[in-house]
């Protein structure tokens, strides 16, 4: 199972997290001119965003992008667009360039293949990646018992963005969403999964020992996605 790194309170764990994703985004700036970062939305980021939005790292050849979306405006609440835009791309880091998941005036589906392309212009790789996980074990949109879920977590695909269809009988996720897939992340240099609070610690640690076919978090471990996973109590 993976190690997980404990810090004494979140001021700490945001700036240990953002430390290590300006770090690997400035090395892929100073390598390859160029980096692909790609990030979550959700209640937990924010603090991280806030610090790595003043990191001196070259944005303008930086391309921010989701991990996952709900397929709603960015003028929605839910949009996690919308808290990219409004805390991440702000001071140095408004430079950069955001690479939305989703389209307006188009089925899920559709803006999913239009997101897919517009990552794979900006790069075959991803930089850095922080993610985030439901207090379902969830990470992007890859839901228990969501009839996409065995593609996203299918390894030998390759990496694209596929629309995620609403759960039915209340199950999750209540609305249509956008997501990226497994091979995105075993392709990055850098996967930061940041936790916060006892609950999500022991759903990590469960779902660390579950099947890789239907379970995200045992997926990633099986498929050696080089997972950092730092948690703090909050
Ligand atoms: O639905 C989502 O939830 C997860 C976790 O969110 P949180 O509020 O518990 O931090 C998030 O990682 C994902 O990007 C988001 O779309």
């Amino acid at each position: 199972m993976s190690q997980i790194e404990s810090f004494p309170d979140t001021d700490a764990w945001a700036a240990a997290i953002a430390a290590r994703l300006e770090e690997s985004l400035a090395a892929a700036v100073i390598a390859n001119g160029r980096a692909v970062f790609a990030g979550p939305g959700g209640t937990t980021p924010s603090p991280i965003y806030a610090r790595l939005a003043q990191a001196d790292i070259g944005w303008d050849r930086i391309a921010v992008t989701l991990v996952d979306e709900r397929h709603v405006p960015e003028t929605s609440p839910d949009s996690n667009a919308r808290l990219i835009r409004d805390v991440l791309l702000q001071g140095p880091a408004a430079a950069a360039r955001f690479i939305p998941l989703h389209s307006p005036a188009v089925t899920v589906d559709r803006a999913a293949a239009l997101a897919a392309h517009a990552l794979a212009q900006a790069g075959d790789r991803l930089d850095a990646v922080l993610l985030g996980m439901g207090e379902d074990g969830h990470i992007c949109s890859m839901f228990p018992d969501s009839p996409t879920l065995r593609t996203l977590l299918t390894p030998t695909l390759k990496p694209t963005v596929l629309g995620v269809p609403h759960g039915r009988d209340g199950a999750a996720p209540p609305q249509e969403r956008l997501s990226i897939n497994l091979p995105w992340l075993i392709s990055a240099d850098r996967v930061v999964l940041g936790l916060k609070g006892a609950v999500k610690r022991s759903v990590f640690e469960r779902e660390a020992e579950g099947d890789p076919a239907t379970q995200p978090i045992a997926a990633l471990i099986a498929a050696k996605v080089p997972l950092e996973v730092v948690w703090t109590e909050g």
